[in-house]
């Protein structure tokens, strides 16, 4: 080993590579192009910083985090659409921005996040989109929305009671999840009689847009 004294630049840790945006992107988002653009954008350069996203998932902020969200707009109705736990604003953002024709209300306990959350609203120009600062079980909603999202925020036996809830009778909740939601699909069964979740399927998404490991898969059900 050298007993040269590094310079400190060397001992910097150097700024992670941005996933450039893939060639899918473009056709898949539309005319919603630009607004995703400057969302990624606002990513690339806070999100790290403000601990929204990790130095690890910069690499793969389009196949991972943006297009893995945009891939639940189609299953979105005109309506009223709460996402639970929306964090740097995955999946509830990218949705927003995909489709002005439903209301979404994003819940989210951190009051950084939040802030956040709000900043790109308005930067954004979001006209369709309110931020509640609460947990979900706390946030003093009506049962008036239509269909939740959620993504990364806990196992289908603990998402469910805080998400059903939120429903209209016949609401469907549309839960993004990883390769064990089969597992947690056994797990909640008792969880699914209480909150009435009824029609449970799984969707297996991103075919032709992200590659093979990045499919997205989504537990969709209807609550009565
Ligand atoms: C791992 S992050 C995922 C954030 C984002 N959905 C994503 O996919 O990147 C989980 C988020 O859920 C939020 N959260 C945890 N418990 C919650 C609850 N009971 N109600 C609403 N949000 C909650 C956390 O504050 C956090 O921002």
């Amino acid at each position: 080993m050298s007993d040269v004294e590094q310079p400190e630049a060397a001992q910097v840790a150097a700024p992670a590579v941005v996933e450039a945006e893939p060639a899918a992107a473009a056709e898949f988002f539309g005319e919603h192009i630009d607004g995703v653009r400057a969302f990624a954008a606002a990513l690339t350069k806070h999100g790290e910083e403000l601990g929204l996203i990790g130095p690890l998932e910069l690499p793969r902020l389009w196949t991972r985090h943006l297009l893995n969200s945009g891939l639940v707009a189609p299953l979105l109705r005109p309506g009223r659409v709460a996402d639970v736990g929306s964090g740097a604003g995955l999946p509830g953002l990218v949705l927003a921005i995909q489709r002005p024709d439903v209301d979404f209300v994003l819940i989210e306990p951190m009051e950084r996040r939040v802030a956040w959350l709000e900043r790109q609203v308005a930067e954004l120009g979001l006209q369709n989109v309110t931020v509640v600062r609460a947990r979900s079980e706390e946030a003093r909603m009506d049962d008036s929305f239509t269909q939740v999202t959620a993504r990364a925020v806990s196992a289908l036996r603990t998402l469910i009671p805080i998400t059903a809830p939120l429903l209209k009778d016949g609401g469907e909740l549309v839960l993004m999840k990883g390769s064990s939601v089969e597992r947690e699909i056994d797990a909640a069964a008792k969880v699914f009689r209480k909150y009435r979740v009824t029609e449970p399927e799984v969707l297996v998404l991103g075919e032709g847009i992200v590659p093979e490991a990045e499919l997205t898969r989504v537990f969709r059900a209807i609550v009565h």
